[in-house]
């Protein structure tokens, strides 16, 4: 049974803080586990690379190169998918690409009073690296988060990184990866496929940014590697809040819980109601469709270990507890959610009223799936154009514009006892304005 709280009764705080506190990230092991793989990558390269690919996803492949998807397996792949999934990945293209060009950013060029020219210019960096999950389930939907962002913002290099367990890979993956115009493609995952793409190996040139969301190793070997190179936010283990009064059917309520408990034994699935028999409701609901589930294993030790239901007064009560949870996901199933979320500050993604379960922003809706978790939205958010892209400032004084600020810089610098920082602006002014 997922634990129950009651934000009225006097233990409320000390339980609720420990739900928070959970680590269902990084746990030492994981950490040391990932620190060990990344410095033998570091070290081995390619044949590190190939020794964990082929212990961890149980293949046997004799070189990073055998590791490489071709054309001719992109090829074959889209062939062999479905017409009716295929026209699913091309709405879904479309609409992310649609979401993701109004992100684009504009540069900002002026002269101000002082006639300093200034300006801001947004570049895409050289080469981003995809982390596209793979271990439990294939994610084609991922493929197209990463990489559409990525074109968006003009990326010319984009390397992809998918782990195949048993050496299957879901021909759904390359047939996404193709729409999106992904062509350097390598059958790797967890910690050592975020090392090869941050230090590089003898195949896999490094890149300059990794994103993407995988399981607990790939989230602390890529905490591990910032600074080599830049990273989006942290997407780890899957999370959904539901905020439900009791006017919604609780059997949907029960498999919006489910949705994301069935991607992982990690995930967390978490319900907020003001209704007692109906949050009662929504967990006999929910027993019963594990009985059901073809991932029931996997959601159901979800529920079980992670799981929580939350009974409070009213949900403006609830606000607070909302944004300490900061989830991945929010669900507001009720009348009126926009007045919810409205006073809402902390939450990767909101999914406004009974009509709008989360699945419909892991595919289709446009906005990114890949959101932050483990409570990272109270200062992150979801992958975006942004992710991919970097700000450079420019400044252009003239003689007259020198000459009207440069006294001040005199002063200041003298203040901090840096000499050359004052000379370099006064070997360049009229004396008598120093
Ligand atoms: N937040 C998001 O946007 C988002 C989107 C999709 C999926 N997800 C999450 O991504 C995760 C996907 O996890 P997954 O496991 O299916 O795939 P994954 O690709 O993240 O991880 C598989 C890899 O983990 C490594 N690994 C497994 N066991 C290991 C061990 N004992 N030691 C060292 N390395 C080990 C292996 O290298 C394997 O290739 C799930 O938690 C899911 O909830 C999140
Ligand atoms: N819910 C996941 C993000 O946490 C994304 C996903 C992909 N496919 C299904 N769901
Ligand atoms: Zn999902």
């Amino acid at each position: 049974m997922p634990v129950r709280l009651d934000a009225r009764s006097p233990d409320f705080e000390s339980r609720f803080t420990a739900l928070l506190n959970d680590k269902r990230e990084t746990s030492d092991d994981v950490s040391k586990a990932v620190a060990a793989i990344i410095a033998d990558v570091q070290a081995r390269g390619d044949a590190a690379v190939v020794d964990y690919t082929n212990r961890f996803d149980r293949v046997t492949a004799p070189s990073l190169a055998a590791l490489k998807v071709t054309e001719a397996d992109i090829n074959a792949a889209e062939a062999a998918c479905a017409p009716d999934l295929l026209a699913a990945l091309d709405i879904a293209a479309q609409r992310i690409a649609d979401f993701h060009a109004r992100q684009a950013p504009s540069d900002i060029a002026y002269t101000d009073a002082a006639g300093v020219d200034l300006g801001l210019r947004w570049r895409p960096v050289e080469a981003a690296g995809l982390y596209v999950p793979g271990g439990l389930a294939s994610y084609p939907s991922s493929v197209l988060m990463n990489a559409l962002p990525a074109k968006v913002a003009g990326v010319a290099r984009i390397v992809m990184v998918v782990p195949a367990p048993d050496g299957v890979l879901n021909p759904s993956v390359l047939a996404a990866a193709k729409r999106a115009g992904v062509t350097e493609i390598y059958k790797i995952g967890g910690a050592q496929a975020v090392a090869a793409l941050a230090y590089g190996t003898e195949t896999i040139a490094p890149v300059d940014k990794i994103v993407g969301p995988g399981n607990a190793y790939v989230a602390a070997a890529k905490r591990a590697v910032f600074g080599q190179v830049g990273i989006d936010s942290i997407a780890g283990p899957s999370e959904i809040l539901v905020v439900a009064d009791s006017k919604t059917d609780p059997d949907w309520i029960a498999v919006d819980l489910l949705s994301q408990a069935e991607h992982d034994s990690s995930a967390q699935s978490i319900l907020i109601a003001d209704d007692a028999d109906y949050a009662d409701a929504v967990a006999r609901a929910v027993d019963i469709r594990l009985q059901s589930l073809p991932r029931s294993e996997i959601a159901a030790a979800s529920w079980r270990d992670n799981g929580a239901i939350i009974l409070v007064e009213s949900f403006d009560a609830a606000l607070p507890i909302i944004d300490r949870i900061a989830a991945e996901h929010l669900e507001l199933a009720m009348d009126d959610p926009q007045a919810l979320a409205a006073k809402i500050r902390n939450a990767g993604a909101i999914f406004l009223g009974r009509y709008t379960p989360e699945a419909m922003g892991d595919y289709i809706a446009g906005p990114n799936h890949v959101l932050p978790t483990a409570r990272s939205a109270r200062f992150s958010s979801g992958l975006g154009v942004l992710d991919f892209m970097k700000r450079t400032t420019l400044v252009g004084c003239s003689p007259a514009s020198l000459a009207a600020l440069g006294p001040s810089v005199l002063t200041l610098a003298a203040a901090e006892g840096l000499d050359a920082h004052g000379l370099s602006v006064a070997v360049r002014i009229p004396e008598q304005t120093r």
